[in-house]
């Protein structure tokens, strides 16, 4: 998958995973007879990876309605749901900040100027005393000076003004920034971290090396038969059922809950050994094996839903990659020993 609302689009999925995802995007672009591109490509993948929710919602509209998915449409699709329209709000933000910069430097430069014209003029009115004892003079040359005072003043306030609209301009980009940032290291979904934010956190923690730490993937299981039983949209609300579990364990800890994958979420258990973070992924597991899900509005249960755990805790020397796939390794083993249970690798 690409992490949701990254830019650009990070996949760093496991190779199994990366091959499946391949061998399922293939067919759809032959169906729609596009060619094999990066583009045509990275939707089908996105799309089949089922992890990129707009974009999957936006097909399937159309494929319900009988229409292809043409070269064409492929293109804008990858626009507003791959690129996510990150950079052009970027870009957006970017020349506001600009256009207030500029605003406010304007601004000054014309409050300089008509300093610059008030010493001017202020010479040139000494001038005018120096050589004048005619009252009428001196009460013209007064006049002027006040008027000439009363006009900087108001540029004072002008300026005085704009620099308060300024100042809040920039809190409203300084927030929209914020909000893009958030949005590029969350997953949109459930709402926790995404991939992307995950291997950046390893990638440090592996770099300092200094603390130990655990890794738990959770991977739901039989998770195709809760979407094909009662739909995808309710397979997300499990998705998103789950997520909240992972993030209450989160609470008020340092630990970080991402979304992995698909139906398959990690968590770092900060400062954490293996045997403490083995009994708290335990209780997430069996919290979630005892929810007794429902339907929405209705009575009718989804049956237990489980998930799959594998731990890995830090080695010295571990890289990202060793340490996740020593966490795959033993959620593979948790899947073949029947399920519902906990491997530490
Ligand atoms: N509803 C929903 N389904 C998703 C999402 N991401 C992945 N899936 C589905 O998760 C399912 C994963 O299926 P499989 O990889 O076959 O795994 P599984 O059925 O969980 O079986 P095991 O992992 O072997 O226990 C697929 O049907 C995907 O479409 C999502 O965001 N929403």
């Amino acid at each position: 998958m690409s992490t949701s609302s990254s830019f650009p689009p990070v996949y760093t999925e496991p190779f199994h995973q990366a091959s499946e995802n391949l061998r399922r995007a293939l067919p759809f672009i032959n169906q729609h007879q596009t060619p094999v591109n990066p583009v045509n490509y990275a939707v089908w993948y996105e799309y089949v990876s089922g992890t990129n929710q707009a974009l999957k919602k936006a097909i399937d509209s159309r494929l319900q309605q009988k229409q292809k998915i043409t070269a064409e449409i492929t293109q804008q699709l990858y626009e507003k749901y791959v690129l996510m329209g990150m950079p052009e709000r970027l870009e957006a933000t970017n020349n506001g900040l600009r256009l207030v910069v500029d605003n406010t430097m304007n601004q000054i430069n014309k409050v300089e100027l008509a300093a610059d014209d008030f010493s001017e003029d202020l010479a040139v009115q000494q001038t005018r005393l120096e050589q004048s004892e005619d009252i009428s003079v001196i009460k013209g040359v007064l006049s002027e000076i006040l008027e000439n005072t009363r006009r900087l003043g108001q540029s004072g306030n002008e300026l005085k003004q704009e620099l308060a609209e300024t100042t809040q301009e920039i809190l409203k980009l300084r927030s929209e920034l914020e909000a893009v940032k958030q949005e590029a290291i969350t997953d949109g979904l459930t709402g926790l971290l995404n991939r992307r934010y995950l291997n950046k956190e390893l990638a440090e923690l592996c770099h300092q090396g200094k603390n130990v730490f655990t890794l738990a993937l959770f991977d739901l299981d039989n998770f195709k038969q809760v979407n094909d039983r009662f739909g995808h949209l309710l397979g997300d609300r499990v998705l998103q059922f789950f997520a909240s579990l992972l993030k209450k364990h989160c609470e008020n800890q340092q630990h970080i809950a991402a979304r992995f994958g698909g139906e398959e979420m990690a968590l770092i258990f900060i400062d954490t050994p293996s045997n403490i973070a083995m009994q708290i992924a335990d209780t997430i597991r069996q919290q979630l094996a005892g929810s007794n899900l429902k339907k929405k509005d209705s009575t009718e249960t989804i049956g237990a839903v489980t998930v799959s755990v594998g731990l890995s805790q830090y080695q010295p020397g571990d890289t990202t990659l060793n340490i996740i796939e020593r966490a795959d390794v033993a959620l593979y083993e948790s899947k073949a020993a029947g399920r519902n249970c906990i491997t530490l690798r």
